[in-house]
């Protein structure tokens, strides 16, 4: 079909084709290769691979940064052989993106009981020797990756983890069979189709037009604050789930929020981190934690959180003693939220 509305405006459009055409169509393509198995399996062959075991990408270490490396079809082929594993393997594998000159990237899991390899489990330590990396567990790696390799291992590692965790239908309990790309699963007996599972969360920095409010969980890295999160409830809209969030876990009613932007964030499952600010009335700011929820919760100045955010190490802060906590690494949107804070403190919210 063609993209131009006809010759007299096909100069205008001839523009607007030409500044949007790689965006557009490198997405078409990849909903093309969701959809079509045999367009799917063609891209493999040309495609390239990231490599996991056990849900933990294949990272090589450069001097500041972890690197992730890519395989092509064949070198994965010939590895298999290696290692005595027959290529069936490779039908486990999922599509995770494409390049701007379509090639397409997929991730394959070699440590995972696979459904269609019979000997599937590979050994980690032969592997790694062999593909001169290691396999490191994402929560250790991602903060050390660029951030193109961050967001595609951390779909990568998403897409993988569910399908490892829904192989049979809930209504048949029969096996079901992954598509090629792997953005969905059919149950044979009854045609019922799965898709990835994101759970939304709304993550809020909470203020009362002066001070900040940080919290910690108990499984928190020690010292570290974060703004307040929490997973939407069935039925719930965004506003209502940051409204409960905030009056379950500190006892505070919202007066207004709005929206700031949002995140994919991998652990411990796919969640769409959905990141607001929030304030509430001056003069209703007494804190009433939740210790199921927080192990603490507290108002911090703009300086003093300008102050951490600036020195955001905490081995630094260990050795200096001088700042009693740290707060997430950049890639977290908790991080983002909270630099936008200490920037623009006055941002003009819309009532909750
Ligand atoms: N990217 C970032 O900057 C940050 C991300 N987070 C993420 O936000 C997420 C939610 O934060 P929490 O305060 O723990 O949530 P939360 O306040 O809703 O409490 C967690 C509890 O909610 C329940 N729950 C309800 N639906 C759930 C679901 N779909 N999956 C798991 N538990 C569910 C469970 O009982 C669980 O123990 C965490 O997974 C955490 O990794 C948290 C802070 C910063
Ligand atoms: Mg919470």
């Amino acid at each position: 079909m063609s993209l131009y509305c006809g010759t007299a405006c096909r100069r205008k459009f001839f523009w607007c084709y030409r500044l949007l055409s790689t965006y557009v169509t490198k997405t078409r393509y990849l909903f093309e290769l969701k959809e079509d198995d045999d367009a799917c399996k063609k891209a493999q062959q040309t495609g390239a691979f990231y490599l996991f075991h056990n849900l933990a990408p294949l990272l090589q270490k450069s001097e500041h940064q972890y690197l992730a490396p890519q395989y092509s079809l064949l070198e994965l082929e010939r590895l298999l052989g290696k290692f005595g594993q027959d290529s069936q393997i490779l039908e486990d594998s999922v599509l995770i993106g494409c390049s701007e000159q379509q090639e397409a990237w997929f991730a394959l899991d070699l440590g995972l009981n696979s459904s269609s390899s019979v000997n599937a489990s590979l050994q980690k330590a032969e592997m790694e020797t062999a593909l001169q990396g290691s396999f490191i567990k994402l929560t250790k790696a991602l903060f050390e990756l660029n951030v193109k390799d961050a967001s595609l291992l951390s779909t990568a590692q998403a897409l993988l983890r569910w399908h490892d965790t829904h192989q049979f239908c809930s209504r048949s309990g029969q096996p079901t069979k992954k598509n090629v790309s792997g953005s969905k699963r059919v149950c044979p007996s009854n045609n019922i189709i799965y898709y990835p599972q994101v759970a939304p969360v709304v993550i809020t920095l909470v203020s009362d037009g002066t001070r900040c409010l940080l919290v910690r969980q108990s499984s928190f890295p020690k010292g570290m604050y974060s703004a307040l999160a929490g997973f939407c409830d069935i039925g719930e809209s965004l506003e209502e789930t940051v409204r409960r969030e905030i009056a379950e876990e500190v006892g505070l009613e919202v007066d207004r929020l709005h929206y700031s932007a949002s995140q994919h964030w991998p652990f411990p499952n796919s969640t769409l981190m959905i990141a607001c600010h929030a304030t509430v009335k001056p003069g209703q700011t007494e804190l009433q934690v939740n210790l199921r929820e927080l192990e603490a919760a507290a108002w911090f100045s703009r300086d003093e959180v300008a102050t951490v955010l600036r020195r955001n190490n905490p081995s630094n802060q260990q050795q200096s003693g001088a700042v009693p906590f740290w707060l997430p690494p950049k890639l977290a949107i908790a991080h983002q939220l909270i630099k936008e804070w200490v920037e623009k403190p006055t941002c003009s919210p819309l009532p909750a």
